[in-house]
């Protein structure tokens, strides 16, 4: 941990949460082909605006006016490959926020060399599981203002002078697939809105957490957890966070 962590009240999750509705901000995802589905939906519920092209020839114009850009590395094809580049020179020439998913950069010199690249702009917000994240720290290390968004059971926000700790989810969370690729899509959406990379990812994942705390008590078992999330989620307000963050 790079810094003592601050906390977080729901006010400040409230007042984010406000912001994306308010403004419906677009995020493009470059993302992979299982978790499209759940990561537009997750985006929605939130009130922003997903969009998803990927072939490399348009990518850079639908991209461009967006508030901020994903590029998740899970089922990369070559048309991915040659997009990202392009997704680059967008974030680069627009100042736009830029989120790195590196799904299973553990297991692909491939996706290594990737997300090295993406490294390469300066802050990056980072959002991986443990084994992700591990993978990639030599990389980390050396890229420049970069913010480092670790989830799993305890979330760890660290960047330049901040850090943050999010206690809250559910275990159903590591049952339906996608769920950590839409967390980093709703990094990016508070992310158009906050102009503090740490604030912005921490007030993600406390909203995620606490609609997975809201969905468990409502969800039959994996399934039906998807959906529940997603409600519960559109329908968090200051008093549901309050209630939950103590
Ligand atoms: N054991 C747990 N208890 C509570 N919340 C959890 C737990 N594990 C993960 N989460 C939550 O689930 C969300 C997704 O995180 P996770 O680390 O599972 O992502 P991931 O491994 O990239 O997922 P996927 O590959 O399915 O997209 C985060 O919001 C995280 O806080
Ligand atoms: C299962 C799976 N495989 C590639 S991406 C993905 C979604 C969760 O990361
Ligand atoms: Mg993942």
């Amino acid at each position: 941990m790079s810094a003592a962590s601050a906390s977080l009240d729901a006010a400040q999750v409230a007042s984010i949460l406000a912001r994306v509705a308010e403004r419906r901000p677009r995020v493009h995802c470059l993302t992979n082909t299982v978790a499209q589905n759940v990561t537009a939906n997750m985006l929605l519920a939130v009130g922003a605006i997903p969009s998803m092209a990927s072939h490399p020839e348009e990518v850079a114009a639908v991209a461009a006016g967006a508030g901020a850009i994903l590029i998740n590395l899970g089922t990369i094809s070559s048309e991915g490959e040659r997009a990202i580049p392009k997704l680059l020179d967008v974030a680069r020439e627009r100042g736009l926020p830029l989120v790195l998913d590196p799904v299973f950069v553990e297991l692909s010199p491939l996706r290594m060399r990737l997300a090295q690249a993406v490294l390469r702009l300066p802050g990056v917000s980072v959002r991986g599981n443990a084994a992700e994240m591990a993978a990639l720290d030599p990389a980390l290390a050396r890229a420049q203002g970069v913010l480092r968004v670790t989830t799993g059971r305890i979330d760890r926000i660290e960047g330049a002078g901040s850090a943050y700790l999010v206690a809250h989810g559910h275990a159903l969370m590591t049952r339906v697939t996608g769920l950590g690729c839409a967390s980093s899509a709703l990094v990016a959406a508070c992310r158009t809105v906050e102009p503090d990379p740490a604030l912005a990812a921490a007030a993600a994942l406390t909203a995620y957490g606490i609609a997975g705390e809201i969905a468990a008590g409502r969800a039959a078992g994996p399934g039906s957890f998807a959906m529940h999330l997603i409600d519960a989620l559109a329908g968090l307000d200051e008093a549901a966070l309050a209630a939950r963050m103590g």
